[in-house]
């Protein structure tokens, strides 16, 4: 089943083209990357197929994506954004914001579930009633993704998520995106470590200049990907069993 169908998508801010005819399917359980230099158009097109900016020729699983309610999307789509806003609200208030599409006045034995379950994948349980704008970027960025979480989505949408992240915490991010995709959910996942793209995701697309240049699995990670892509020159060595790209 296609969780995403873009087809021949386009969009501008302002007249200026920012996304020039993309073509896109990702399946249900697949762990796409998606890369590419700066201003190639990622964020974008995460925002498209996400809901978050309004396009046309965006199917989810099978409907365009503006025949679905605001509740009914969020029920399968969790975006993480590029930064999460602090505010006055403790930790577990914000990731319970996640439940809002399921939740009536007052949350259930279910929602406050989930948010708790969200909270300790996340590892923040431990300041739950902390009010996030005492948070560092890392927590915060984890708040973010425990948000999302407690959304319990079918596909995961996260614009640089290892972003302001330790190597220990990132490593736990990609280890729970692959997971959630290995138990059926769909990871769309904009970043721009090629090297923890490699590790943990299955398919990666390049963009530049608002088109995606190249779309497949590890075999097309080939120096001239690289070249054409970044203009840079890199060699691909393994390092346990584990393909590695270094500029050079
Ligand atoms: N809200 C906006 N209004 C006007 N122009 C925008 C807006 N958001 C992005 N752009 C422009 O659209 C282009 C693509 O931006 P986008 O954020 O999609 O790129 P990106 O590939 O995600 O870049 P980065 O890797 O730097 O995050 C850029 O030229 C950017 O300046």
């Amino acid at each position: 089943m296609k969780a995403i169908k873009a087809r021949n998508l386009s969009f501008s801010y302002n007249g200026a083209d920012v996304l020039k005819g993309i073509n896109l399917e990702v399946e249900e359980g697949e762990f796409l990357a998606i890369l590419g230099p700066n201003g190639a158009g990622k964020s974008t097109l995460l925002k498209c197929i996400s809901g978050i900016l309004n396009c046309r020729g965006v199917e989810v699983f099978g409907k365009p994506i503006g025949e679905y309610s605001r509740n009914e999307l969020a029920r399968i789509i969790a975006y993480v954004p590029q930064r999460t806003e602090p505010g006055f609200m403790t930790v577990f208030d914000t990731v319970l914001l996640g439940r809002r599409p399921y939740m009536g006045l007052r949350p259930s034995k279910k929602d406050l579930e989930a948010v708790k379950r969200a909270l300790e994948r996340m590892g923040i349980a431990g300041f739950a009633l902390k009010i996030t704008n005492k948070l560092s970027g890392g927590e915060l960025q984890k708040v973010g993704i425990a948000r999302a979480l407690a959304q319990e989505p079918k596909i995961l949408m996260m614009d640089e998520p290892t972003n302001n992240l330790d190597i220990r915490s990132q490593l736990e991010v990609m280890r729970l995106a692959r997971e959630f995709s290995a138990e059926g959910g769909t990871v769309i996942m904009v970043m721009h470590d090629v090297n923890l793209a490699l590790r943990f995701a299955g398919r990666f697309v390049f963009m530049k200049n608002g088109k995606i240049v190249a779309d497949g699995g590890r075999e097309i990670l080939k120096p001239s990907i690289f070249r054409e892509v970044y203009g840079v020159d890199v060699i691909i060595e393994e390092v346990r069993g584990i393909p590695l790209v270094v500029p050079v």
